[in-house]
């Protein structure tokens, strides 16, 4: 099978350069990286290696165009999104296939990954024109109190490698729907699809300076981002160490702050769950994208009377989970993105392992980076999988007795992005579903991830919300207009 990017993916879909006030440039040393397949190792393409003065010039390019772009119509602004949107479907294959090539995920996944992506062009080119603002009784009968929501200016955007389209539409859409421009810093692992998507962006009227990319080097250019005063939103999403980072980094200059960090999902099985769902809902929430995901379930909570049923019904079906290359017809489960996430994978199983977890199916390195779908037995708090996020395909199932004890387990981590739980009682619905500390709770369900819902986490989680009209809130300021002297 051909791994060359040029056989599957058309020319126009194909960028080496980056994106800076509507030119496609290149760093301005000549330095490039190479971005590889997961799958097979070998190098795709190679892109520029940009760093601080690239960054500084796309910052001055998109202060200059958010200007004009404010000052467009919402509806003007809505239809170049919803271009941009058409255009992403239009190209949905090819898109996908390009996903897959850098990324890993099985092809049928990637192309819902680009779905995802255009529902957020949609959505925010919706919403352009419901960012309203208030009136608020005034105090006083010559006085008058007026809110405006503008947009904040330039918004930085840094995205990981798990989801290469999505969030880059996640974080662009409700920006530019806003009327802000965006600095955008794909993961250096996966540029090619935000390269492919800004290119599409072009066709649809983006102005020059509303979207850049720069690719290179995370620190270089995270940094330029967080110091400059012109920037005065980050959004981020990766893991929780690098959203402390950049944090701290813009503390100097008083940023927004939108972070999508890093999660450590429970998924509570109780006695009277329906055990068909919660074993589907299982293997959707832990095996998508290789465990790879911030939502995926981090640890399986399971209740005494059904962790036999459970645990055999569940490891049968991961059994038959099929591994391989993620272009091929019907495989499942992808490779993990890189060695270090591999490692991380083998530790975890290992620690595991030496601290009594019983192996049930899996636990074996299958070449490259592919690892066999797992599943441990008799997990404990104690191990490495309790408290840091693996981020690969091995399930770990713990015991509990009572509600209570459940959901001490579930809160018992820094983190609380997503979270599950599997049951028929009513009562028990509402009392696990408050009492669990996370951002967003499936009840009876395991997909968390649609446009119109607000994503997000508590905690070491992150802060602000992604998606739904809060999105939107993330770009603009409020600004109270004080009228007075009215007779
Ligand atoms: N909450 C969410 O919505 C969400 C979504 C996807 C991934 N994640 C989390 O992301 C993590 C996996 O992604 P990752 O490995 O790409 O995370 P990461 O934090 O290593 O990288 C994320 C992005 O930050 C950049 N980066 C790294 N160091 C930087 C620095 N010093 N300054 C500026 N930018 C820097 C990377 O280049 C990449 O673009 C997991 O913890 C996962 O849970 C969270
Ligand atoms: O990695 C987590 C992302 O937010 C992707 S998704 O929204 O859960 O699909």
């Amino acid at each position: 099978m051909s791994n060359t990017l040029e056989d599957w993916v058309p020319a126009e879909l194909l960028r080496d350069r980056g994106l800076i006030d509507g030119v496609w440039t290149a760093a301005d040393t000549g330095a490039e990286f190479e971005v590889t397949n997961p799958a097979s190792g070998e190098v795709l393409a190679r892109v520029p290696d940009m760093g601080a003065p690239e960054t500084s010039v796309a910052i001055e390019a998109a202060e200059r165009a958010q200007r004009l772009w404010a000052a467009r119509t919402a509806s003007e602004r809505a239809e170049v999104l919803f271009r941009w949107r058409d255009l992403v479907l239009e190209n949905q294959d090819a898109l996908a296939r390009l996903l897959t090539l850098e990324q890993g995920k099985p092809f049928a996944e990637a192309r819902g990954e680009i779905g995802y992506a255009a529902s957020f062009l949609r959505f925010y080119g919706e919403e352009a024109r419901r960012i309203r603002g208030e009136t608020i009784p005034s105090a006083s009968a010559d006085t008058r109190i007026v809110v405006l929501r503008q947009p904040i200016g330039v918004a930085a955007c840094i995205t990981p490698w798990n989801f290469p389209a999505a969030m880059i539409t996640r974080k662009a859409a409700p920006a530019i729907a806003a009327g802000c421009a965006v600095v955008m810093k794909p993961a250096e692992l996966t540029p090619l699809s935000a390269l492919a998507l800004a290119a599409l962006a072009e066709r649809a009227g983006m102005p020059a300076g509303v979207l850049n990319i720069v690719t290179g080097g995370p620190q270089a250019i995270g940094a330029e981002l967080c110091a400059s005063p012109a920037v005065r939103a980050l959004s981020f999403t990766g893991s929780t160490d690098v959203g402390r980072l950049l944090s701290a980094q813009c503390a100097p200059t008083v940023k927004k702050l939108s972070l999508e960090l890093g999660g450590n999902a429970p998924f509570i099985v109780f006695d009277d769950a329906d055990l068909d769902a919660a074993v589907e809902g299982a293997v959707l929430s832990k095996y998508r994208h290789s465990g790879q995901t911030c939502v995926c379930t981090n640890r399986f909570l399971v209740q005494d009377g059904i962790y036999d049923a459970f645990t055999e019904r569940f490891t049968s079906r991961v059994a038959q989970l099929t591994v391989g290359n993620g272009m091929l017809d019907g495989v499942q489960v992808g490779p993990l993105i890189d060695d270090r996430a591999l490692g991380k994978v083998q530790a975890h199983v290992a620690d595991a392992l030496d601290n009594g977890a019983k192996l049930l199916t899996g636990g074996e390195h299958l070449g490259g980076t592919f690892y066999a779908p797992t599943v441990l037995g008799e997990a404990t708090t104690g191990m490495r999988l309790a408290t840091e996020e693996t981020f690969g395909p091995v399930a770990a199932l713990f015991r509990f007795g009572e509600e209570a004890e459940a959901i001490q387990l579930a809160n018992d981590t820094e983190y609380g992005l997503g979270g599950y739980f599997y049951t028929r009682d009513i009562g028990r619905v509402w009392r696990v579903a408050e009492q669990l500390e996370t951002g967003m709770v499936g009840i009876n369900s395991a997909m968390l991830s649609v446009e119109i819902a607000p994503f997000g986490g508590v905690k070491q989680s992150g802060i602000g919300r992604e998606g739904s009209h809060h999105g939107i809130d993330e770009f603009v300021e409020l600004k109270y207009l004080a009228f007075g002297g009215i007779q």
